[in-house]
């Protein structure tokens, strides 16, 4: 159990060519991951992540700022006592970077022959890692032989070989298909769970934080532009960056041109609702419309799971005479946040 902190960490890169301004590829960042949580990074291209997470593991020295990982202080370690921390972190990457000429078994042993571990031990722990991650058939095996998800089991089996706290994974399963990532995110699941391994996950992909990341952090330009529960986060997001992430994902409000579509189809009025976990109870929106005489149609959007929760945006239609749907609303906006499609 690891806890890693960030505090007011910055990098900044000298301009290439002449003349050129620096690079803040990392602008003033605190992160306190506790220990045992699954946090995920997430920003488009270029906003600083990468750097991050190098900074993390000592790979790059930061320019500014503090990072603790448990209790060592990687920005003030000499570079050798950083390597020796770096074992305490293992580390996973978008293109896997295994030994193309090792097979399977001789990939994961390889941490464990730079640690010294003899060789007896070395060949019942890579055993008892393929086992873990379900590759036991497969030592043998070339890693051209496997598919990107075995690819990619055979990089955790490497990186927890020598017993980290923390694992850092970087765009882990950018390369996979939807089903083989979401194979991959339920195993590092279960190497946070079981195994108590704290996961710092960068990742430019919302499906990635919504399944499997406790807390979260958005960057854009180098900063971190907001933070805290990944539920809290994306059920009301606040800067425009992870507005425009939880749109990629999550059920929206109709769009302007949309939304003249649905108004060709649907005559009643159209009311926009956001259902958040534990906050509107929706048998009591329906139960209110259902007690007035008003019909509903549900025209747009739905309901996804969040960190575990369930988070919707219903757009609906009301039925009924004008009275009613009037009274209904009036009622309904007791309950809940409620606007009227204008
Ligand atoms: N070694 C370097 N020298 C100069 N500038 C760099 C260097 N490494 C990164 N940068 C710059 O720092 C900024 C952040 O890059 P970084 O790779 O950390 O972003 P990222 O969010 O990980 O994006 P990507 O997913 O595309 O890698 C970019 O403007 C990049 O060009």
């Amino acid at each position: 159990m690891t806890r890693v902190q960030m505090i007011g960490v910055g990098k900044r890169y000298p301009g290439r060519g002449k003349g050129a301004a620096p690079v803040i590829a990392v602008d003033d960042v605190s992160i306190d991951v506790a220990s045992g949580e699954i946090h995920a990074i997430i920003g488009y291209s270029g906003a600083g992540k990468s750097t991050l997470l190098r900074l993390v593991n000592g790979l790059e020295q930061a320019t500014s700022g503090q990072i603790l990982v448990g209790d060592d202080d990687i920005t003030a370690l000499p570079e050798a006592k950083v390597r020796a921390a770096r074992g305490g972190i293992g580390m996973i990457f978008q293109q896997f970077n295994l030994f193309h000429s090792k097979n399977v078994a001789k990939n994961v042993e390889y941490p464990l022959i730079i640690a010294g571990m003899p060789s007896a031990e070395r060949k019942a722990r890579v055993a008892q890692l393929l086992e873990f991650v379900g590759l036991a058939d497969k030592a043998t095996a070339f890693t051209d032989q496997l598919s990107g998800g075995q690819k990619q089991r055979v990089g955790i089996a490497r990186a927890l070989a020598t017993n980290p706290g923390v694992l850092l994974a970087d765009e882990a399963t950018s390369a996979l298909d939807p089903e083989t990532s979401q194979e991959v995110l339920a195993l590092l699941q279960q190497v946070n769970r079981d195994l108590g391994i704290t996961i710092i996950l960068i990742t430019h992909e919302m499906e990635v934080v919504r399944s499997i990341a406790h807390r979260v952090t958005v960057m854009d330009g180098g900063r971190a532009v907001e933070q805290g529960d990944v539920y809290e986060v994306f059920s009301a997001p606040k800067s425009a960056t992870t507005k425009k992430f939880v749109a990629t994902a999550l059920p929206t409000e109709p769009e302007a041109a949309h939304l003249e579509e649905l108004r060709k189809r649907h005559r009643g009025k159209l009311v926009f609702m956001t259902f958040r976990d534990g906050d509107v109870d929706q048998p009591v929106v329906f139960r209110t419309l259902a007690e007035r005489g008003v019909g509903v149609n549900i025209v747009h959007g739905g309901i996804a799971d969040v960190g575990g929760r369930s988070f919707g945006r219903l757009t609906l239609e009301l039925i009924g005479n004008d009275l009613q749907v009037e009274h209904a609303i009036a009622a309904l906006a007791q309950e809940t946040e409620l606007e009227v499609l204008a």
